[in-house]
């Protein structure tokens, strides 16, 4: 009752799993973290299930026992096989097969090699602290996943203790069952270990939720092609600032919008992707020379914003005076051929009460204004 119980909890375990795992695929990369957790869940099902055998006498055969002592080792398998779905890297993949050959030959001779109960726990345990060790030290040095770093190396230092602790067990007290050899503290240990790892997984599904949540926001405020805020992001930004700017005295704020000269004719004649470089460059160079207090966004096209904070008109005129010199002095770097991006301005002084369309609305006008006179 109880194995068949579990395998079909593991089984749609597993469903849910990789159903989600698709689904995260199609929005990102692939998740190693994602097969991480998966590995944790099902190492703490597998474990509840034998846990939950022996606390009724009883033993779950060869085959179960083949089976489970495979799913112990998911985790250290489902890491590196992540990190090869995402980045097809190399060194993930002969990771990823010499544990499976590790982890195959160990459970071949600990379930059908005659042996004592002790030194097969010996050797199984050995070898599960083995791949432990050496999968913290591949996180380490190719930190591959991008969510949840930190617990995945306290999941597998679990792991790793979990594996020591038994072994050494056996070790100093060679006894034909896990519990008699145990003593009552690593009876508690290898009935608590299982829930621990459900929990873990279970955490770790969380944070790496949290995770993906704080990428999407800031990818949804961030123009991916610049960095800069997009619309969206410079829209928050502006509002927190005029919050901020109620609860402290300033010389007060001025929005400039900035359009780029004959940028169409960049396009034209050297192609998209320099028009891009050039895009790029241009928007470093803005950020670069504001002050970190200022606001920077594109707001699509050829066209930024800029919230220059604790700034009178006057000033914000010299500063755009001073960008402009910089521009002709600074040509889109890596290339044979001299670009020069060039932009033109218009100011508008933020006054509270007054929606950001309407303030943008009159910057633009200035802007159109001070246009064809520039060109
Ligand atoms: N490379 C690149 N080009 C873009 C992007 N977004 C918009 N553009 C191009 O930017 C150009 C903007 O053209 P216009 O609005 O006429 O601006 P302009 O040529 O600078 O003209 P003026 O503003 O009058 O000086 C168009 O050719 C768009 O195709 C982008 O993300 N990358």
């Amino acid at each position: 009752m109880v194995p068949t119980v579990m395998a079909l909890f593991m089984a749609s375990l597993l469903f849910f799993v990789s159903r989600t795992a698709k689904k995260f695929d199609s929005i990102f990369d692939e998740q190693p973290a994602l097969w991480w957790a998966a590995g944790f869940l099902l190492l703490g099902c597998a474990w509840l299930q034998a846990s939950l055998l022996a606390i009724n006498g009883q033993t779950p055969g060869p085959l179960l026992t083949f089976i489970n002592n495979i799913i112990y080792s998911a985790p250290t398998f489902l890491w590196p096989y992540g990190v090869w779905k995402r980045n097809r890297m190399g060194f993930a993949w002969h990771w990823f097969l010499s544990l499976v050959a590790i982890q195959v030959i160990s459970l071949f001779s600990y379930t059908f090699v005659d042996g004592d109960y002790a030194s097969r726990i010996i050797l199984i345990h050995g070898i599960g602290a083995l791949m432990a060790l050496l999968t913290i030290a591949a996180i380490v040095r190719y930190p591959q996943t991008r969510y949840g770093d930190r617990l995945l190396i306290l999941g597998f230092s679990l792991y790793l203790a979990y594996n020591l602790l038994t072994a050494l067990v056996f070790v100093s007290n060679p006894s034909n069952s896990l519990f008699d050899g145990a003593g009552q503290a690593a009876e508690l240990l290898t009935r608590l270990a299982p829930l621990a790892y459900v929990l873990l997984g279970v955490c770790f599904l969380g944070v790496m939720l949290l995770d993906v949540i704080q990428e999407l926001s800031d990818k949804s405020r961030h123009d991916y092609l610049t960095g800069l805020y997009n619309r969206f992001g410079f829209e928050l930004a502006y509002e927190d600032a005029l919050d901020k700017a109620e609860r402290i005295d300033t010389k007060g704020m001025v929005l400039v919008m900035v359009d780029l000269d004959k940028f169409k004719a960049i396009n034209d004649k050297h192609g998209h992707s320099i028009g891009d470089r050039a895009l790029t460059w241009f928007s470093h160079l803005l950020k670069t020379s504001c002050r970190k207090s200022d606001v920077v966004g594109r707001l699509g096209g050829d066209e930024f914003v800029i919230l220059m904070w604790d700034c009178e008109l006057t000033q914000c005129q010299e500063f755009l005076q001073r960008f402009s010199r910089r521009c002709e002095r600074s040509p889109v770097p890596g290339l044979s051929f001299p670009i020069f991006v060039r932009a033109s301005f218009g100011t508008c002084r933020v006054t509270k009460g007054i929606p950001l369309d309407e303030t943008i609305a009159l910057a633009d006008k200035d802007l159109y204004t001070a246009k064809p006179a520039e060109q």
